[in-house]
């Protein structure tokens, strides 16, 4: 006969029971949610593929256009339009789809432009505004970007200005008027948006500008700031509404690196353009080459490896960034990368205004080599040649990590993008995350990307912004060292461990990553064979990604402690109905196969060093420019290759208005140079590009590095 007992001992069993199927429900509505959402990125972009007409060739569709009228013919505009490009910008050829978008805009369409950091958006709109009568406006969200683009610009000879908190009163009173009246030379004006938003005297100078005819376009960069989806939504994004609706017939150009389809439509509808046209362009940066690296728990041993990588990769002082967790990490590593000889120092936003500013001008003069920073070292950062980007710990997100390692290589040289990663970070980040909308699923995204030793890096971008996977072409190190790792089988080991922590839960205890990893070594008779501890840490952190663990945050009164617990598919591995596998590197990675990507770096040779040197003297005495804006890395690059004799042939690199400024130096430095150069010295005829290309060759997924002059 039943007892009462009985009966409240087979309650107790149900509602349990009815706790695990509804963590299973909660747990399969979240991924209906998510394959629901795939599911119409995947239509969508299925027909934007059947309305370009292309096939299935990854190149072809790795730029699009979401109409079928052809941008690429000729136009009235185009042998004017080279003319400046060349003899103004001093850019030899267009990029993928900027030709393309430059006409659309000339034709007075409003334009969404997706293109990768570095892609080239700024020529896209800026060409246009030169070629078009009138006065464009630009909106930008930051003013370190505003200054850095209106100096650039100023430097060419353009008649840019910007009306932000620092203009003078002189200045101001000059953009009016040429607003107002149109006197003065004005093309193209830079304005954050809460100009738009918060000034009435602007917006009514603006209309007098428009009224005349004379406002030519409209370009909003960084337009992912509109949606609150994107990574940095700025309120005042949303007033940018109005533009369209005052100046109609006004053609606006939005930029952005990063949209997802959802960000693009929201884009779309902030700015009022519903059928503007669209140029997406790849997500790919086939340029760098991307690197997990497991990470010491030992942080000395970190700083030592970062530090060795910087110094045998990068002996030029060529710059790059460091990022940190946390502002005091940054403080910590940008000493110890002192202390070890190299030129850092960080940045984060406990510093005053003035003092980031200073750091961030002595690294894009390049006085400093490195900077350590926290994320808020962020948008700002326009400098073309960056050749190594780190992450001393995880980012938040894939599209973070995207973003942050995409400020390498934005002039398109070969760059490397390492990424430190260790379980015990995903805790840290997680905690941080948690109460974000979707933090967790994203940053699990990521941490995917880390605990992957087979899978492509690449690939995995491709996948998170819904593009067709295109090729690695071995840049990344787990095509180049893929068959250095095996999967185990660790099922035992997770159900001793699902177990352990269902025990423990029971009595009511807590445990985070690193104590249950702790209560495992005692269980070693139980699980026979025995794996490290780092690989349990990873085992732990792999059952959290498949649920069948998942992690519960805790408020102390100084920090958010995470916890693992018990997760929906815990019985799944109890009832040996799931196989838990694990990736595990069979040789312990030695420090030549690590250091090996590091050889993708650019080695300049002699005639390089001595114009980069020059660049730097010439953009002190210019009024304290960017070198950049002297000679980019490319050029340098071009020149060193071609060895231009003559004023004529110098003009064809580097166009007309820097030959005029710059190119009887330059020419007396080649002079100079060739003429000391050795008769054998036939290797430094390759510019660092090519060399650095022919240095790095592919075969079937392994690195071959052939040798050259200066690894000799
Ligand atoms: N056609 C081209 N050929 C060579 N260099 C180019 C070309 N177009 C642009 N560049 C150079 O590429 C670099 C990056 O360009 P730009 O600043 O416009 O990038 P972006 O797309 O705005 O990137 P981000 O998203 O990071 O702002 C600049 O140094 C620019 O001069
Ligand atoms: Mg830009």
């Amino acid at each position: 006969m039943e007892t009462e007992g009985d009966a409240l001992e087979e309650l107790l069993n149900i509602e349990t029971e009815i706790e695990d199927v509804q963590d299973q429900i909660k747990f399969l509505l979240e991924r209906q949610e998510k394959l629901h959402e795939r599911q119409s990125e995947l239509k969508f972009l299925l027909e934007a593929y059947k309305a370009s007409g292309t096939g299935n060739s990854a190149n072809e569709n790795a730029s699009r256009s979401s109409s079928l009228e052809d941008w690429s013919g000729s136009f009235e505009w185009d042998s004017q339009a080279d003319d400046v490009r060349l003899n103004i910008f001093g850019i030899p050829s267009y990029r993928q789809n900027q030709k393309e978008i430059i006409n659309a805009i000339m034709s007075g369409r409003d334009v969404l432009v997706i293109m990768a950091a570095g892609g080239g958006k700024s020529l896209c709109y800026q060409l246009p505004a030169i070629l078009r009568d009138g006065v464009a406006l630009v909106i930008s969200p930051l003013l370190s970007l505003i200054q850095d683009q209106v100096m650039g610009l100023t430097a060419l000879g353009i008649p840019a200005y910007m009306l932000t908190s620092t203009t003078s009163k002189e200045n101001e009173k000059f953009i009016y008027k040429a607003l107002e009246k149109g006197e003065g030379e004005l093309k193209i004006l830079y304005v954050t948006p809460e100009k738009i938003s918060k000034s009435k005297r602007f917006m009514s100078k603006l209309e007098k500008c428009h009224n005349a005819g004379r406002l030519s376009l409209i370009s909003i960069d960084e337009a992912h700031c509109c949606s609150q989806w994107g990574h940095d939504f700025r309120p005042d994004y949303k007033s940018l509404s109005i533009l369209k609706t005052q100046f109609s017939n006004v053609p606006v150009v939005a930029l952005t690196a990063t949209a997802t389809q959802k960000v693009q439509y929201d884009v779309m509808e902030m700015l009022r353009i519903p059928k503007c046209v669209k140029f997406v362009s790849t997500v790919n940066r086939p340029n760098l080459f991307y690197t997990v690296r497991s990470k010491s728990s030992i942080g000395k041993v970190v700083v030592d490896e970062i530090a060795e990588f910087i110094q045998e990769s990068y002996p030029n002082s060529e710059s790059g960034i460091v990022y940190c967790f946390s502002r005091k990490e940054c403080e910590q590593v940008a000493a110890e990368l002192r202390a070890r000889g190299i030129a850092a120092d960080y940045y984060h936003a406990d510093m005053d205004v003035n003092a980031r500013e200073k750091v961030h001008m002595r690294w894009s003069k390049n006085k400093l080599q490195v900077i350590v920073g926290t994320v808020a070292f962020g948008m700002g950062i326009n400098k073309p040649d960056v050749r190594f980007v780190i992450h001393h710990s995880l980012s938040k997100s894939m599209e973070t990590y995207y973003q942050e390692s995409g400020r390498a290589g934005r002039d398109g040289l070969p760059s490397e993008c390492v990424l430190f990663y260790r379980p015990a970070d995903v805790p840290r980040q997680s905690s941080m995350v948690f109460y974000e909308n979707s933090g967790l699923q994203n940053l699990y995204d990521i941490v995917r990307y880390c605990q992957s030793k087979r899978q492509c890096h690449r690939n995995a971008f491709f996948r998170h912004f819904a593009e067709p996977l295109q090729d690695c072409n071995g840049m990344c190190n787990n095509c180049a060292f893929f068959s250095e790792v095996r999967e185990v089988d660790v099922s035992r080991h997770a159900k001793v461990m699902v177990s352990l922590l269902q025990a423990m839960q029971e009595n009511d205890q807590r445990l985070t990553m690193l104590q249950l990893v702790d209560k495992m070594k005692n269980k070693k008779k139980e699980l026979g064979s025995d794996i490290k501890k780092e690989e349990m840490e990873q085992l732990v952190i792999q059952l959290i990604l498949d649920h069948v663990f998942k992690e519960e945050f805790q408020h102390t009164a100084y920090a958010t402690n995470a916890y693992v617990t018990i997760g929906p598919l815990a019985n799944q591995v109890l009832q040996d109905k799931k196989i838990v596998k694990l990736e595990i590197s069979s040789k312990q990675k030695n420090k030549d196969d690590s250091m090996k990507s590091a050889n993708h770096s650019l080695t300049f040779s002699g005639l390089e060093l001595k114009l980069d040197e020059l660049r730097e003297e010439l953009s002190s005495g210019h009024g304290g420019i960017f070198p950049h804006s002297v000679l980019s890395s490319q050029q340098i690059s071009t020149i060193s290759s071609q060895k231009p004799s003559s004023a004529q042939e110098l003009e064809k690199i580097i166009g007309k208005l820097k030959t005029d400024k710059y190119g009887s130096k330059i020419l007396d430095e080649i002079k100079k140079y060739t003429g000391s150069e050795p008769s054998d010295n036939g290797n430094e005829e390759e510019g660092s590009e090519n060399r650095a290309s022919k240095r790095l060759k592919t075969k079937k997924g392994v690195v071959v590095i052939e040798s050259s002059d200066e690894e000799s």
